[in-house]
């Protein structure tokens, strides 16, 4: 039987008295991006620490390939890249010192340095930064040399804590594109507070929240759960409360002005088009509808009430 990439049982971690994470259990068995999404504190930095063997965990297991990471730490983190949220990035070196250093740390054997330096450079996109200093590239590329060192050693599973927090709109782009590329041999858990961040990415996603799972599935199952359940509409000439109710599938409606009405809704895949048609059969005069979709607060507070599903 094919082992899991990696595979986390009912890990848990208490820093002193409260605990951080509890109970997360998931499983990884293919290559691509899983999103970790979580608001901050959620425990995301917690989970990936432990996962990359930079934090002990209090109780539970993390196996990378078959590898425990307690039990063969050493087995277990030649398998992991991993690019922590404040990335420990020597700003007084060169890239290409810095490349070889951390090829250095990762045992890749002296006649093959160059090489993997090389190859990481021109992955990511730094090959013509090789002589600037750290400190003086731009964010966008200090997360380029980031990742160019989580995978010097080819590792099987690239852990990737919130790489595009606080980057400008073009270089989010860039660092995606660049996540996107590396994942198509591997396998990449991504973290980020930001919903957008993590549809634009990744193929499943793991969402915790107080150190829990409240969901964990693909993209398309979690985008198909925050599906629409509301609309504001605007008619010239609207109805009373009572009709719009007893619309089919209406099961709440409140007035934001006279003509500007919210109305909820149990998922009916026609609902507009039965509120356009009867809008015009009754000449309610329709000038505007729009579908409302739940706040990432909203849509954690139904999640944590739902049962998640373990395997990515
Ligand atoms: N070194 C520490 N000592 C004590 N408590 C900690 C420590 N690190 C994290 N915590 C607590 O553990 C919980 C989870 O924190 P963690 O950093 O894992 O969350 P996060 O989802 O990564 O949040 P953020 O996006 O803000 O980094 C939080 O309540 C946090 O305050």
């Amino acid at each position: 039987m094919k082992k899991s990439i990696v595979k986390l049982e009912q890990l848990s971690h208490r820093y002193s008295k409260d605990w951080a994470i509890k109970d997360i259990s998931f499983e990884i068995n293919k290559t691509g991006i899983v999103g970790l999404l979580g608001s901050n504190g959620a425990g995301k930095s917690t989970t990936m620490n432990i996962l990359c063997g930079v934090l002990s965990q209090t109780e539970g297991r993390v196996v990378i390939e078959g590898f425990d990471t307690r039990e063969h730490p050493a087995e277990a983190k030649k398998r992991i890249g991993f690019l922590p949220q404040n990335a420990p990035l020597y700003l007084e070196v060169t890239v290409d010192e810095y490349l070889t250093y951390c090829a250095n740390l990762r045992h890749i054997p002296a006649n093959k340095i160059k090489a993997a330096v090389d190859e990481v450079k021109e992955k990511c996109g730094v090959a013509h930064f090789s002589k600037r200093l750290l400190g003086n590239l731009s964010g966008g590329y200090r997360q380029r040399v980031g990742i160019a060192q989580a995978i010097i050693h080819h590792p099987l599973l690239v852990v990737l804590d919130e790489p595009t927090n606080g980057l400008d709109p073009n270089q989010i782009l860039e660092v995606r594109h660049l996540i996107k590329e590396i994942a198509e041999e591997r396998s990449v858990i991504f973290s980020s507070h930001i919903l957008a961040e993590i549809q634009a990415t990744c193929h499943d996603i793991i969402m915790i929240e107080g150190g829990k799972i409240v969901f964990s599935d693909t993209m398309d199952s979690f985008n198909n759960y925050i599906e629409p359940n509301s609309l504001v509409v605007t008619f010239g000439n609207p109805p009373e409360k009572e009709k719009l109710a007893s619309l089919p599938g209406i099961n709440n409606v409140e007035y934001i002005t006279d003509k500007t009405i919210r109305m909820h809704f149990n998922i009916t895949p026609d609902i507009t088009e039965n509120i356009v048609e009867t809008s015009v059969a009754q000449g309610w005069k329709l000038r505007e509808i729009n579908l409302e979709k739940s706040a990432l607060d909203t849509i954690f507070a139904q999640l944590s009430n739902k049962k998640p599903n373990h395997t990515a």
